[in-house]
């Protein structure tokens, strides 16, 4: 059963080859940056910028550090896609929409998603400023149906039921880690498990404590949704999380966290994840299966 609020393969794949039409080479890795953090795509050479609202079936960036620009070009000699802004849930967008440019860089022929985002952390040990590795994720709207896989398969994409256990691909969490000890951050990177709410409220305390009490190290509005789609499709997902505050758990701490301190953060850290970006797209090496699908 289709209706007008599923996704449609053949609108993902008009985007494809528009963006095709326009590019020097397809991109074999895409990176999202999360609140903030669209410093990252200044890494990139050879660019070729498209706004979102200039791309057919895209949705447009409505938040604050978003600035809602698809970049194409060469970092490490890679062909990679940077998108400058993400999607929401709480904007309004369904999910299979706010998932869409997933299935687009999977139809573009991307093999690894490196997914980033701003998070408050919920762990004792964890301090502003510091970075986590996505170890796993717990998708809270997932688990009650808010879903980007929900509605029709399709099985062009992936199976109707795919297994998560193995989402946040084994050996680049343990490169990055290794990468991230060797330049020196071995007191700011940790290794844990997302927690996506759908917000944009920030959470209560009484959230928070269930939310850590759940198994959460960090949280935050965005990520699950886009490592599912990209894991159904095949996709390698690398998640890192830049922690941005410290969620309140008890009524005497003072939590004034906002969007604009988030943002702050974001800037003060944007060399740090570039750095660790850089070097763990450097490492990436392509089988020889996706090097002549490539060719
Ligand atoms: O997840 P990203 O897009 O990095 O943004 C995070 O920062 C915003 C809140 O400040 C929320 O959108 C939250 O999800
Ligand atoms: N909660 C939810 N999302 C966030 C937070 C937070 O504390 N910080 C940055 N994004």
């Amino acid at each position: 059963m289709q209706n007008k609020d599923d996704f449609r393969y053949e609108d993902c794949e008009e985007t494809a080859r528009w963006l095709l039409d326009r590019v020097q080479s397809p991109p074999v890795i895409a990176i999202i940056c999360g609140s903030g953090l669209g410093l990252l795509a200044d890494t990139l050479t050879d660019i070729k910028t498209f706004d979102y609202v200039q791309i057919p079936h895209f949705p447009t960036s409505t938040v604050a550090g978003h600035s809602g620009q698809l970049v194409f070009g060469i970092l490490q000699g890679k062909s990679c896609v940077v998108m400058k802004g993400r999607f929401h849930v709480y904007e309004g967008y369904p999910l299979w929409k706010v998932t869409l440019p997933i299935r687009v860089f999977k139809l573009l022929g991307v093999k690894v998603l490196m997914v980033t985002n701003a998070a408050g952390s919920l762990c004792e040990t964890y301090s502003t400023g510091d970075l986590m590795i996505i170890r796993d994720h717990i998708n809270m709207p997932g688990l009650a149906a808010l879903n980007p896989l929900r509605g029709p398969n399709d099985e062009r994409f992936g199976p109707r039921f795919p297994s998560l256990w193995d989402t946040y691909d084994k050996d680049l969490r343990s490169t990055a880690l290794e990468i991230a000890r060797r330049l020196g951050h071995t007191d700011l990177i940790h290794e844990g498990v997302y927690c996506m709410v759908g917000g944009p409220n920030f959470e209560s305390v009484a959230e928070a404590r269930f939310l850590q009490r759940l198994g959460a190290d960090a949280v935050g509005m965005s990520t699950a949704p886009e490592a599912v789609v990209a894991k159904h499709c095949g996709m390698r997902v690398f998640g890192l999380s830049l922690i941005t505050n410290r969620v309140a758990q008890a009524y005497e701490m003072v939590d004034s966290v906002d969007h604009t301190s988030v943002l702050e953060v974001g800037k003060q850290r944007s060399n740090v994840l570039q750095e660790l970006v850089t070097e763990l797209v450097k490492s990436i090496n392509f089988k020889e299966e996706d090097k002549q699908e490539l060719a």
